[in-house]
């Protein structure tokens, strides 16, 4: 797959098939709309396109400066990296503007869309909206489809519906420690990445040394704290801008993410303890594959029982991780 971010350098497409649209989470509702796509590049020996945009729309358009930011399933490189396992030919990144989201409804389809895409077949959700004050939508696109030579191709509503109900169901899902209907939705474990940062040095003074997680995204979506079974792959990025994450190595183990009521810290932390691992890996970048809630955090009265309990989550985690 290629991966374009130079609006004004991209190649001449042969015969696109072209979807726009945010794909937060690359799960099994945008699935179905990739695999259309593919199908509909086939049918016109064609190149697959996906439209996206980068930021969120949502947080270049948001008005209300105190609303908070939105949480995201996946940051752009981790969506690129789902995107490209589907063997989609090109991704085209947009940087999304109030310049962008300005032009009218005509000037994106003739001076974005045609122009730069000369695309075969547009498919677009039943909804979708462009153009300033979102005046465009599938009719406008229909109405130049002679002029412009392309074919434009609904998603229906039920897709769209599933897609929704989907992206809402899989955060809803991790805020709740329900790590199973996650799962199943997002057709994959849920994973984010983190740099292992300084901690207070107490984890190893009970014998579960803990890699603290410095997450860079800050609009990428945590789960609920509480502590988890884990499998987690050590590596780094190949780009410095944060972008393909390399792994060089693959673990089992468990994390714990909220405030460590025990140690009184009130800071909220992400660290995993890795099995049968001893290296020293400040600096590095762990993906944490989030696999099994165990419990939620409590407070202990003694280190010494925080440490019994600890004991109970590696056995436990040990067995399920099977
Ligand atoms: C599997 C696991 C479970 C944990 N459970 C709790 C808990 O229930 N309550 C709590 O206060 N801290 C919990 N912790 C966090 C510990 O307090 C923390 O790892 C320890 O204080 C070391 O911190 P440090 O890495 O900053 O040195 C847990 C840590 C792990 C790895
Ligand atoms: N099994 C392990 N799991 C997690 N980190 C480990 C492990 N073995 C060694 N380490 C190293 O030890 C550090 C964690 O030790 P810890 O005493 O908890 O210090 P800190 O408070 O700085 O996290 C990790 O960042 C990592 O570099």
């Amino acid at each position: 797959m290629k991966v374009h971010r130079d609006i004004n350098n991209l190649p001449a497409f042969k015969n696109a098939a072209v979807t726009i649209g945010t794909f937060d989470g690359v799960h099994t509702g945008h699935l179905q709309v990739i695999h259309q796509l593919k199908k509909e590049a086939e049918i016109n020996n064609g190149e697959s396109v996906i439209i996206t945009f980068d930021p969120h729309p949502r947080m270049v358009l948001s008005r209300n400066q105190n609303r908070p930011s939105i949480q995201l399933l996946t940051t752009l490189s981790e969506k690129t990296e789902l995107i490209a396992r589907e063997n989609v030919d090109h991704l085209v990144v947009v940087p999304f503007t109030l310049e962008f989201s300005n032009q009218t409804a005509e000037e994106y389809i003739s001076d974005f869309l045609v122009k730069k895409f000369n695309p075969t077949t547009i498919i677009i959700g039943y909804d979708h909206r462009f153009g300033n004050n979102r005046t465009g939508d599938y009719r406008l696109l229909e109405k130049y489809q002679k002029e412009f030579n392309y074919v434009v191709k609904e998603i229906p509503e039920h897709v769209l519906n599933h897609i929704t109900i989907s992206s809402t169901k899989i955060r809803t899902s991790l805020q709740k420690g329900d790590l199973e209907t996650a799962k199943e939705c997002l057709g994959y474990d849920y994973f984010f990445e983190g740099e292992v940062v300084d901690g207070n040095k107490l984890g190893r003074t009970i014998g579960y040394p803990t890699a603290n997680l410095e997450i860079k995204n800050k609009n990428k979506l945590i789960p609920e704290n509480g502590i988890y079974a884990v499998t987690l792959e050590i590596g780094g990025y190949t780009q410095n801008d944060g972008s393909a994450f390399a792994p060089q190595s693959s673990h089992k183990g468990m994390m714990s993410i909220g405030v460590r009521p025990t140690i009184e810290d009130n800071r909220r932390t992400i660290e995993v303890n890795i099995f049968d691992f001893s290296n020293d890996i400040y600096g590095k970048i762990v993906r944490v594959y989030v696999k099994y809630f165990l419990r939620n955090e409590e407070k202990f009265a003694t280190m010494e029982q925080l440490k019994n309990q600890i004991y109970r989550d590696e056995i436990k985690s040990r067995n399920l991780l099977k």
